[in-house]
This record gives structure tokens, sequence and C-alpha cells, in this order.
């Protein structure tokens, strides 16, 4: 429950080379479903892996609320007795899923075909986001959601008594509203058919298969058609996340802005609707080799050995931008270090992230004394070179875990100290952040407010 507390500056500032091993913390997306399709199995799901962000904790107590059983057995290692699809007991109290714009969709969709009610809300900064996206969809099921003005939490969901199944194309890419349809649809009869234009992560559609849903994906076009049968029952199962590429992407981008920096980054998952930001990196010249590949969990995974090097601007196609939509602002900052341009099209999505992304990034880039452009959907970053960024700025996270770590990436390269304003939310998503960076030998610590 990120945005609640005190806000804790942090300072980064010019490093010695990087060196050292990098290890990252679970998959967050992995873990959510991890925990909710826990929820809706028969029996006891064992996960080892799991990332303990506020993001993931906060689902974890949602989970409880609505019935499953949720014991943490050690780090990282938890058990969630199930309680089957269609199981879910009516909460007794308002669901907060703090910062977590995934946690609070998809349990919106796991509950939107069983008879309860739940009120949902989060922080200033999730009681910001569109929430119509996905109680539009989940209203097609029979699902009634009354909430503030815009569709903005704090809401309160009652599921459909007598679900049907529906035939949805999703009108943005949106792994979340996807992944709510999905699971709104485990208890609906029938199949329900799910149509994305283009392809976004697709960790629902392959843990749904392990749990023992019946589940086609269909190419067509740059997207997919997903077919999914209504109330399978879900067996339980043992699970191992694989360490986050969207976290990894801070020690490899921190590596790339120091001079003199070679770190391993160890068993990240690469799966491809997640594993854009690697590309774009060795377009733009990265020295990244992927060693060991293999599969764990169900996800290609490899270690990343990254070394500094000369970079230069690149376009990135908008085609990409879903494999990569969280890793465009750590990428604006290493563009920022790159000889040349960095254009980056088609991610108006950025705009209704923890913070309008877009914007975060400008700014602060234009602080550290980096000349940015900025349209609706896309944002152009003026490279400086290695070792032309100014630094010199205060910046604003906006309760952004991701603005947070790429303007602390940054200030470690830049000339003078970079201080972020709250560095508080990267508890949501990478909570050993700080450590794991300053083990590296990076110079970063909280500061004074
Ligand atoms: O499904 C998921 O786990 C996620 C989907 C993405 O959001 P959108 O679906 O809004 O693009 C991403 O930004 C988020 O961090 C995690
Ligand atoms: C967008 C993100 O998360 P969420 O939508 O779950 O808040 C993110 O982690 O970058």
């Amino acid at each position: 429950m990120s945005g609640h507390g005190t806000p804790i500056p942090m300072t980064s500032r010019k490093s010695p080379p990087l060196k050292g091993v990098a290890e990252v913390p679970g998959d967050k997306s992995v873990s959510h479903r991890s925990l909710i399709l826990g929820a809706l199995a028969v029996g006891e799901t064992q996960v080892t892996g799991l990332l303990e962000g506020e993001d993931v904790l906060d689902t974890a107590r949602a989970m409880r609320a609505f019935g499953a059983e949720i014991v943490r057995h050690g780090p990282g290692a938890w058990s969630i007795h199930g309680v089957g699809t269609g199981g879910f007991a009516e909460p007794e109290n308002v669901i907060d899923c703090g910062n977590s714009g995934t946690g609070v969709r998809l349990i919106m969709g796991a509950m939107a075909t069983t008879p309860i009610s739940a009120t949902f809300t989060g922080d200033a900064s999730l009681r910001k986001r569109p929430m119509g996206r996905v109680t539009d969809p989940l209203a097609l099921f029979g699902a009634e959601a009354r909430g503030r003005r815009g569709g903005r939490l704090p809401l309160t969901l009652t599921g459909a008594a007598e679900p049907v199944p529906v035939h949805y194309e999703v009108p943005v890419p949106s792994a979340q509203v996807k992944s709510a349809v999905l699971l709104a649809a485990l208890n609906a009869p029938g199949d329900t058919v799910v149509i994305e234009k283009e392809a976004t992560r697709d960790h629902t559609e392959r843990m749904l298969r392990g749990f023992g849903a019946q589940i086609s994906v269909e190419p067509q076009g740059s997207g997919r058609v997903i077919t999914l049968t209504g109330q399978p029952e879900l067996a339980a199962q043992t699970l191992a996340v694989p360490r986050d590429p969207s976290s990894a992407a801070f020690p490899v981008c921190a590596a790339l802005i120091v001079e003199g920096s070679e770190v391993l980054v160890p068993g990240i998952g690469l799966n491809p609707t997640r594993a854009g930001l690697f590309t774009t990196l060795l377009e733009m010249g990265a020295d990244i080799t992927f060693e060991n590949r293999r599969e764990e969990g169900g996800e290609p995974v490899a270690d990343l050995r990254v070394c500094h090097g000369a970079l230069t601007g690149v376009e990135v196609p908008p085609e990409r931008a879903a494999s990569m939509i969280d890793e465009f602002p750590i990428l604006a900052a290493v563009a920022a270090f790159a000889e040349g341009t960095t254009v980056m099209r088609g991610v108006k999505e950025l705009r209704v992230k923890e913070s309008d992304r877009i914007d975060a990034m400008a700014r602060g880039l234009e602080a550290c004394g980096v000349m940015v452009e900025e349209e609706e959907d896309m944002l152009t970053v003026h490279g400086r070179g290695p070792g032309g960024v100014a630094g010199g700025a205060t910046v604003a996270s906006h309760l952004d875990h991701r603005i947070a770590m790429s303007f602390l990436c940054l200030g470690l390269g830049a000339q003078a100290p970079v201080r972020v304003d709250d560095a508080s939310p990267i508890a949501t998503s990478f909570p050993a952040f700080e450590a794991l960076i300053a083990g590296l030998g990076g110079a970063v610590a909280r500061s004074n407010a």
C-alpha cells in the first residue's frame, strides 16, 4: 500500500564502474497471477520466487479476503489453498490494491462472474487510473460496477449471478484488460473469445493452460484470438516464478550508463511478449550477451551479461511498444547517454500508468539538461553522449516506482547528483533496488527531505 506513508527522498551520484551479480526479484506479472489462479484452483498451490513487493502483497491480502488460505513459508516461498472456480466469498471490508493496476484489474475480473459484491480502492495514483476499460467488458458478462465519475476507484463491483460467455475485442493494447476478461470467463458457461489486435504479455494464457483450463490461442495479424472454455476445475500447481525482466532493466541499463561497468543479471524471464527492451538496447549497440538459455517455470530464461560501451539513438518501432511498455522510462534515461536521437512512438498507454510517464520523463530529463520532444503518442530524447548528462536536479516521482528508479539510474552517470523527491514507490515492485545498486558499487542513498 504505497503512497500512504512519508516520502523517502533518494539521491544518486556519479559512480565508479558497476561490477558484480545483480539478483533481481521474481516477476511481478507472474506473481500476481500465481496468487489469483492459486486462489481459484482446487488444492494447494506452492510458489517459489514470488515477488514480495507491495503490489503483490496487496494481491495476497485481497485473495485472503475472498476466502483463500495463503501462507508464507520463507522468502519467496508461499502456498495458496484455493476455493475453486466460482468459490470466492464476499469480502467483509474494502479491498485496497495500493499502487497496483494489475492487482485491481485482474481481481475485478476474477470475481466478476461470482454473485458477490466487493468495493475496491487504491492509493492516490491508482485512484486516478481508468477502470472503465475493465468494467465495460465485465458488464458484458452481467457484472455491475458503480464507481466515481470517469470509472475511477473507489468502485463497487457486483458479480453476475447468471454469467454469460462473451466475445470481446480489446480496444487498447492491455494485458490487464485481456486477463480480466479471461479470468471472468472462468466462471461463465461456454466459450469466451477475446481478440487482441496487438499481442500483449501472455502469462495469463500460459498459466491458465498450466492450471488445466481449456484455452486456445491463434495468431491473427499482429494480434491473437484467444478462446477459453468456462467452468473448468483448475488444479493446484507447483510454480517457480522467473526473475522479472522489467526489474532486470534497471541494473542492465545502469551498467550501460556507468562507464567501465560489467554486470551479470542471472535467471531473467525472456518471454518474447516482455523482451522488447533488450532488442532495442542491442539495436543501440549495447554489449549484452544472453548466456545459459533455458526454460524455467514454463518461460524462456537466460543470464544477461552487460558491459558498458558506446550507444547510438534508435527509432523504436510502434509495434514493439507492448513488449516493453514498462521499460520506456529507463530506455529514455539510457537514451540520454547515447549519441543521437531516440524516438519512441505508439506509447500513449504510458499516459495512464502509475503516472503520465511521457510527461514525467520529459520534465525530469529537461531538468537534468537533456532535450526532449513530446507528443500525445511519442517521446523523443536527444542524446548527450557518454558523460554529457548534466543532472543536478530534483525530479518528481509522482508515486511511480519506474520513474523513481529510472532517474536514480540516470544519476549514476550524470555530472551532478540527481535527487528523486520520493523513492518510496520503489517498494511496490523492487524493494531491494537500493541495496542491489549499492552492492554493485552504485552511489545511491537516502537523502534529507
Ligand atoms: O498484465 C500485467 O501484468 C501488466 C500489464 C501491463 O499493463 P497494461 O495491461 O495496462 O498495459 C503492464 O504495464 C503492467 O506493469 C503489468
Ligand atoms: C504499470 C505498472 O504496474 P501496474 O499497472 O500493475 O500498476 C508497472 O509496474 O510499470
